[in-house]
């Protein structure tokens, strides 16, 4: 059965960054349930956004919850500056490091919830062990570094997976990369409950476009 109560998460990463605070304070008003804030080094992908002293700026625009889905590695020694900057969720990914679960501790250790995320061509059996230590599984529909690409449908079938993995475990199940009102029913059906996207929220200007391009994601992840 789809689930009902999905949670719609806009990647700022389309936002136009020469007003960032305005964005984060439009979208969260025109029904983001979650701000994803997309941090890129250059080095794990080929591509570098921003870090901590932005996050810490914006952080007072809204009081959603802030997603942070690093992409850098190593991620260890910089997991307290984003949580000082006021991320509530930090996800790593599974491929940047040697220990993941040590990562995942520090972050809970920090008071944070503790992601992991997945490339669209890493097994989930790397989250096996560490499934105790989760608050969030991260699944990439896309290649990480990049807002805008293609959606790669053959994660529906992970999700799936990792969905019956889980079993009856409070862990969210986020799918990120080209999630649009043409997939968003599949996903949840398959056993997704939180959808980032950006370009498709960050399409036309201002709170009423970005309520409309919501809604249409919610409406179809919800049946
Ligand atoms: O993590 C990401 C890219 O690495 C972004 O969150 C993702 O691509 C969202 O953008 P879009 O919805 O435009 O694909
Ligand atoms: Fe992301």
């Amino acid at each position: 059965m789809t689930a009902r109560n999905t949670l719609i998460a806009p990647s700022i990463l389309a936002s136009d960054f020469s007003r960032l605070g305005e964005e984060v304070e439009t979208v969260a008003k025109a029904g983001a349930d979650w701000i994803h804030l997309d941090v890129m080094d250059g080095h794990f992908v080929p591509n570098i956004t921003f870090g901590p002293p932005i996050i810490k700026a914006i952080r007072d625009r809204t009081d959603k919850v802030f997603d942070c889905h690093l992409m850098i590695t190593p991620a260890d020694p910089y997991l307290a500056a984003f949580a000082d900057a006021g991320c509530d969720i930090i996800t790593v990914h599974a491929e940047a490091g040697p220990h993941l679960h040590r990562s995942l501790q520090t972050i809970r250790n920090l008071g944070k919830k503790a992601g992991v995320s997945l490339n669209p061509s890493t097994p989930e059996s790397v989250i096996e062990y560490v499934l105790d230590e989760l608050d969030l599984v991260l699944l990439m529909t896309v290649n990480p570094g990049f807002g805008g690409q293609a959606f790669i449908p053959s994660v529906v079938e992970k999700v799936r997976r990792i969905k019956a993995m889980i079993g009856d475990r409070p862990i969210d199940i986020e799918i990120d990369g080209g999630v649009s009102p043409a997939n968003a029913g599949e996903l949840t059906a398959a056993g997704a409950n939180v959808l980032v996207a950006g370009s498709a929220v960050f399409k036309g200007e201002g709170k009423e476009a970005y309520a409309k391009n919501i809604a249409a994601i919610r409406d179809a992840a919800n049946g």
